[in-house]
This record gives structure tokens, C-alpha cells and sequence, in this order.
């Protein structure tokens, strides 16, 4: 293989995005995390602090997953990526300017429940971020339409959200985000309310869209096999304070099927990622 600097040296066997050369000073991160931490004052008690040096590069058209013991400090990072809370120190930089605000155009945020407006139809629920755009509304409705096509659910665009399965909530909530076309995704285990067989019907989903688009993915996940099966790269966070344990390059091809998950490759992967979190869980002080 001749690109020596890329990422994709990481990657053996199938096909391979090209990632720019990493060694070009030309070259941005889609998302970089520059030594984060974050500390909570309680009442009552004395400062915690929930995240430690956190430093993180994520590449353009990367899907990254976060895993790590319950309390570690995964949704406040990914919370302090979208710009919802603020770090007590360190800087977020999406596409090399810092991360300000609350999530716009270029980051677009999925979280685990359904937070689908209930008394908004599918479509109008997809339209509701491009109102603040003032998108003029034929515009707004092409749009709708694509994402909702994009998630399968065109023929459900003026139904509640009550008369569709959870899954299908998600794909809503996930044209929702995407309708901003959004650089960056960031998800907050966005498949841990469903049952297991909807849960891989819409892991399928998400990396055939993330194969299809330029998107940036990064998730949150407690499914280690979820993690593997979507992503480029696992990091694995340790707790108290939070901070990043290890990191794992998935060495699967890219363009995968769910029976990849019985692979041996794959199994090795997996036992590499549950052996840390088992460590981590032993050397937890409560
Ligand atoms: N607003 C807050 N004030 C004080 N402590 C907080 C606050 N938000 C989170 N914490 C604490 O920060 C730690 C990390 O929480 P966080 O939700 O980020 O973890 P997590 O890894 O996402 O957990 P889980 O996997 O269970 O969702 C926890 O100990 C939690 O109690």
C-alpha cells in the first residue's frame, strides 16, 4: 500500500475510503478534542471530576464509537462535543474552529430515548430544525422528503410518532439530524432502548447510510459488538476520573455484513475490548 501517512494503513483487506494525507499541513480533523476535562461541583460535597485530559482526533468520513463502564464520563463528552455543556478546560474544534454553541448545521445529535415532538407528524418533526434555518418552505419540504426517503419512511410522513415502532422513531429522529446536513453525527446510544433484532436491522441501517454519505460519525454504544461491527476505530474510556483507556483500530473490512460479527477476526476484537472493560471494572474504587 502506498499511502504511508493515512489511516487507511490501519485498515487490511476490502475496500478503503481515502482518507486525506495526514501529513499535509493543509490537513484538518473533522473533530478534535484538545484536552478536555470537566469537574462537577455537588452540594454538599467536595468537586468530582468526571473527565481527565481527554484528547481525541477524529478524521473526516471516520465512525468512531465510544465505549466504557456505566459513569465514565461518555455522555458528558459527547455532550461537551456538541456544545450543549462546557468543559472546564481544554477546546472542541469541529473542521479546526472551536465549538461555541449548542449543536447547528454542522453538528447533528441523536440520543438514546425518542425525542420525537408527540403532537408533530414524522414530516413536520423532520422540518422542525429548518424553520430556525428560514428555509423557504418548498425548500424545507424537498428536504424532508429526501431524508425521509433516505430512512425508508416516505410513506409514513404524516403519521405521529405514537403509530411507529421504535425503530422507526429512531430513523425519524435520525432524518431529523441529518435534514441539517449536519458534517458531524454525534449519537448518544441511539439503539439502547430496542429489542436485539431491530437493534441489527438498524445497525445495517446506519453504516449503509454512513457508507452512502460523507458523514462523520461519532457514537456512543454499551454493545461491544454494536461498537466493532460499525466502526473504524473503538475507543475504550476509563472511569474515575473518565479518560481515554485504550484505543482499537477495527481491522475489518469496510464494507461489512452482520455475519462479520461470527468472524474469528472479529471475535478476537471483541475479546480485546471486554478483557479492558473487565479490567477497568476490577480497578474501580467505589
Ligand atoms: N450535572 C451533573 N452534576 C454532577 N455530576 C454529574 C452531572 N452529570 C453527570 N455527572 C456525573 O458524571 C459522571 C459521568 O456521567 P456520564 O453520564 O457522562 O457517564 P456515562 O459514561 O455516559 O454513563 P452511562 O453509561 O451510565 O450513561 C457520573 O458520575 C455522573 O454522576
Amino acid at each position: 500500500m502506498e499511502e504511508t501517512n493515512s489511516i487507511i494503513m490501519q485498515v487490511q483487506d476490502g475496500i478503503h475510503r481515502s482518507y486525506s494525507d495526514l501529513s499535509s499541513p493543509d490537513f484538518i480533523y473533522k473533530l478534535e478534542v484538545k484536552d478536555i476535562c470537566k469537574s462537577y461541583s455537588t452540594r454538599g460535597q467536595e468537586k468530582i471530576t468526571v473527565l481527565q485530559e481527554i484528547n481525541l482526533q477524529i478524521l473526516p468520513r471516520e465512525f468512531v464509537c465510544l465505549v466504557g463502564t456505566s459513569g465514565c464520563g461518555k455522555s458528558t463528552l459527547l455532550n461537551i462535543m456538541a456544545g450543549l455543556i462546557s468543559p472546564s478546560s481544554g477546546e472542541v474544534f469541529v473542521d479546526g474552529k472551536p465549538v461555541t454553541g449548542k449543536p447547528g448545521s454542522d453538528r447533528g445529535m441523536v440520543f438514546q430515548g425518542y425525542t420525537l415532538y408527540p403532537w408533530l407528524t414524522v414530516a413536520q418533526n423532520v422540518a422542525f430544525g429548518l424553520q430556525f434555518q428560514k428555509m423557504p418552505k418548498p425548500q424545507q419540504r424537498d428536504r424532508v422528503c429526501y431524508f425521509l426517503d433516505v430512512v425508508g419512511l416516505g410513506k409514513f410522513a404524516h403519521n405521529y410518532p405514537k403509530q411507529l415502532s421504535g425503530g422507526m422513531k429512531q430513523r425519524v429522529a435520525i432524518a431529523r439530524a441529518l435534514a441539517n446536513e449536519p458534517a458531524l453525527l454525534l449519537m448518544d446510544e441511539p439503539f439502547g432502548a430496542l429489542d436485539a433484532q431491530t437493534k441489527e436491522q438498524m445497525q445495517e441501517f446506519l453504516l449503509n447510510l454512513w457508507e452512502k454519505t460523507q458523514i462523520t460519525i461519532v457514537m456512543i454504544t454499551h454493545d461491544v459488538e454494536e461498537a466493532i461491527y460499525l466502526s473504524q476505530r473503538v475507543y475504550l474510556m476509563g472511569t474515575h476520573p473518565g479518560k481515554i483507556q485504550l484505543e482499537i483500530p477495527i481491522q475489518l473490512p469496510e464494507y461489512r455484513d452482520l455475519d462479520i460479527k461470527l468472524s474469528s477476526e472479529f471475535v478476537d476484537i471483541k475479546r480485546q475490548i471486554i478483557h479492558g472493560l473487565r479490567t477497568e471494572r476490577t480497578t474501580i474504587n467505589f
